[in-house]
This record gives structure tokens, C-alpha cells and sequence, in this order.
């Protein structure tokens, strides 16, 4: 049994704390959201995901699971710190990291033992990984050590606690093998391949991931484009190609285009993070173009059957609020 603290504890941290608490570990979460802590502590989600209620109520009650706002109390007997903050897009692109930071600040100020900081915050490449490894080391105390592993999250919103329970494979990049080789032990219950690696290859393969799930996404509504014009049925076409075992039935639906909390911002980081390297990926701005093209195609569609001045914003906004964030809402046209 490990002490773990998780910081952060929204849809990425409030799931991996109550999965690691119901293998046996002892878990705080701790978040700079005093409303978000004190709804928790009450026993209730602050966001709707199947499966989680039950599971962080079983868990409170068993004693392996708390919350709190401060790192001291978390931090105690942590031998283990997930972080697990938001990483939003900045204006051009870039994900940004200031949450990541002050988390890896925080948790380093407050650590009173040696123990492994994981990075389970989608970061990009190309330095992040260093930077957040020298806020721990300049912010610990004398003769405590933090090596940093980089463990990316692959749930998705939605099946978040089951995706955890049946991962793919996990991912973990660290300098530190035999830190690499403790986090891959808390995986172990989970019987999936484990790939060790290095925190670049670690933090690349996350966006890889998301960037060539979002390609298959943009590959389908560009053919469904193609289709159209001669009278081809997409449907029947994404199951053709599906059941192609080298290229899988999933990520085949063609509709309004990728949105959600991750692609977008996603695909954007990684196009950010070749330029950054003084590589232009067309590629990845084709993806995004597509994308947004088939959310305005949709429009105009829409406008078309039912006539221009119908469409209106606020016609179906409510419909849109429904679903997770999405690009559309840029292009509707306002009333
Ligand atoms: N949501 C997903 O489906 C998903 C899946 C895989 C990976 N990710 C990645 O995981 C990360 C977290 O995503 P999320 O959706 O859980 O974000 P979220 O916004 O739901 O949760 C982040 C939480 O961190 C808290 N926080 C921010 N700064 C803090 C600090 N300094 N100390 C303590 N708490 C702090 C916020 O108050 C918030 O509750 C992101 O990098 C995201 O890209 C998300
Ligand atoms: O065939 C498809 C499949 C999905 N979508 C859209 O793609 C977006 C993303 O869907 P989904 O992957 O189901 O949800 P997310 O919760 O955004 O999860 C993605 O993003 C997470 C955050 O990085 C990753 O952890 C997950 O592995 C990855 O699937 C949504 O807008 C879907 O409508 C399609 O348009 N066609």
C-alpha cells in the first residue's frame, strides 16, 4: 500500500485517485478549488462521469480516499505525487504550463520525504519535462529526493473509470529507471503492456495518439466530402474500410468533426510544438483545417434546409451546451 497524493482533482485526478484508492492505496486529493473540495468532501461529483460516484463514495468510506486544499496535509506521507492540472491552450497554441509548474513548486515546498513526482498532465516536449524536473529539485528540502516520471492519461470523458480499470497500454518516460520501475509496480494489478521509455518519447507518444485519432476523424469527413459529391454512401464506406483490421473499425465516424476537451487543443500543441523546432507540419494543419471546415459545412447545410435567416444562434446553442465543447459554436452565425 502507497501514500499518494493527487494533484489536481478534476476529470483526469478525481479518477485516478478513486482507482488507485480501490486497488489499495491510501490517496488525498488535493485541489486549489476550495468549492470543488468542499462538494467532494460532501460526497459529491463535480462533474457527471459513470461509474465515479460510487466508486469515490466506497472509498471515502473505506478511509483510503480524502480530500483537502492544502499540499502539507497531502504531501505528510506521500511516497508518491500524481499531477494531474490542466495544461489549456494559450492563444497560439502552446499548452500551458503554469499549472503544471506551480503544482510541481507546491508539491516539492511541501514534501517532508523522498518520494516519485508523476506527471500525468498531457505536457509537450522539448524542455517541459527538464523544466518541471528543476522546479522539484530547487523547491525540496535538503536530502529529499523527487525523481520525475512522465505517465500520460489516455481515458476518455465518458468512460473514464473503465478506461482506467482496461488501459491499452501505459506509457511511462523517466530518467530514473528505478523510479520508471515503481510506477510500472502501481500499474501491474492492471495486466496491460507497460512501455518504459524516456520523458520525451513519453510526452510525444500522448500527443501522437490524440493527433492520429483526430487524423483518422478528418481522413473520414474528407472522404465523406468525396462521397457526397458522387453519391456514395460514408456510412457504408467506414464500414468497408473498418473491417480492415490494419486500419480498425473506430474513429471512422464521419459527422461535425472532433471536439471535445483534448484534439483540439491537442492537434494544436503538437502543430506548435514542431514549429517551435522550426518545423511546419502541414499535415497537422490539414487535420484542423478539415476539422473546422466540416463544422461550417454543417451550417451551411442546416442554413440551406431550413432557410438562412433560421438559423440562428440561439436555435440550437442549447443543443451545442449539450455535448462537450466543440468548434462549431464559432460558427454559427450570430442572430
Ligand atoms: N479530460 C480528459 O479527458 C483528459 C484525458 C487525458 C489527459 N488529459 C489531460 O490531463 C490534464 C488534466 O485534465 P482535466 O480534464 O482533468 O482538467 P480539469 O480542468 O478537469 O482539472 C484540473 C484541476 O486542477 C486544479 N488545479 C489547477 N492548478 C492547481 C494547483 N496548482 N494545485 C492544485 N490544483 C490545481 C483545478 O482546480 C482543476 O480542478 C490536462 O493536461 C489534460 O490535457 C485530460
Ligand atoms: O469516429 C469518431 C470518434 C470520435 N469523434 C469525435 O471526437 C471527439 C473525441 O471523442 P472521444 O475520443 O470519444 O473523447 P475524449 O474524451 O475527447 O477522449 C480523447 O481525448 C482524451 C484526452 O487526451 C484522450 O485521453 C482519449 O484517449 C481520446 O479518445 C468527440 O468530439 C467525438 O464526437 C468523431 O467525430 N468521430
Amino acid at each position: 500500500m502507497k501514500h499518494i497524493a493527487v494533484i489536481g482533482v478534476g476529470y483526469v485526478g478525481l479518477t485516478t485517485a478513486a482507482c488507485l484508492a480501490e486497488l489499495g492505496h491510501h490517496v488525498t486529493g488535493v485541489d486549489m478549488d476550495e468549492g470543488k473540495i468542499v462538494l467532494l468532501r460532501q460526497g459529491q461529483i463535480p462533474f457527471i462521469e459513470p461509474e465515479l460516484p460510487e466508486l469515490v463514495e466506497r472509498n471515502v468510506r473505506a478511509g483510503r480516499l480524502d480530500f483537502t486544499t492544502s499540499y502539507q496535509e497531502a504531501m505528510q506521507h506521500a511516497d508518491m505525487a500524481f499531477i494531474c492540472v490542466g495544461t489549456p491552450p494559450t492563444p497560439s497554441g502552446h499548452a500551458d504550463m503554469s499549472q503544471v509548474e506551480e503544482a510541481a513548486r507546491q508539491v516539492a515546498l511541501a514534501a517532508t520525504q523522498s518520494l516519485v513526482v508523476v506527471l500525468k498532465s498531457t505536457t509537450p516536449p522539448g524542455g517541459n519535462a527538464e523544466r518541471v524536473a528543476a522546479i522539484l529539485a530547487n523547491h525540496l528540502s535538503p536530502g529529499i529526493d523527487a525523481p520525475l516520471v512522465v505517465n500520460p492519461e489516455f481515458l476518455r470523458e465518458g468512460s473514464a473509470v473503465y478506461d482506467t480499470f482496461h488501459p491499452d497500454r501505459v506509457v511511462i518516460g523517466a530518467w530514473d529507471a528505478a523510479a520508471a520501475e515503481r510506477v510500472a509496480a502501481l500499474y501491474a494489478p492492471l495486466r496491460c503492456p507497460a512501455l518504459l521509455t524516456d520523458p520525451a518519447s513519453a510526452q510525444l507518444t500522448k500527443y501522437a495518439s490524440n493527433a492520429f485519432l483526430a487524423t483518422k476523424i478528418s481522413f473520414i469527413n474528407e472522404i465523406s466530402r468525396i462521397a457526397e459529391r458522387v453519391g456514395a454512401n460514408i456510412h457504408a464506406i467506414a464500414q468497408g474500410m473498418g473491417f480492415d483490421e490494419r486500419i480498425g473499425a473506430e474513429f471512422l465516424e464521419s459527422g461535425l468533426g472532433y471536439g471535445g476537451s483534448c484534439f483540439p487543443k491537442d492537434v494544436l500543441a503538437l502543430s506548435a510544438i514542431a514549429e517551435q523546432q522550426g518545423y511546419y507540419s502541414q499535415f497537422l494543419h490539414a487535420v484542423t483545417d478539415i476539422n473546422a471546415g466540416q463544422c461550417r459545412l454543417a451550417v451551411e447545410k442546416l442554413g440551406d434546409a431550413l432557410g438562412g435567416s433560421m438559423v440562428r444562434r440561439y436555435a440550437f446553442s442549447g443543443w451545442l451546451s449539450n455535448h462537450r465543447p466543440t468548434t462549431c459554436a464559432s460558427h454559427l452565425p450570430c442572430p
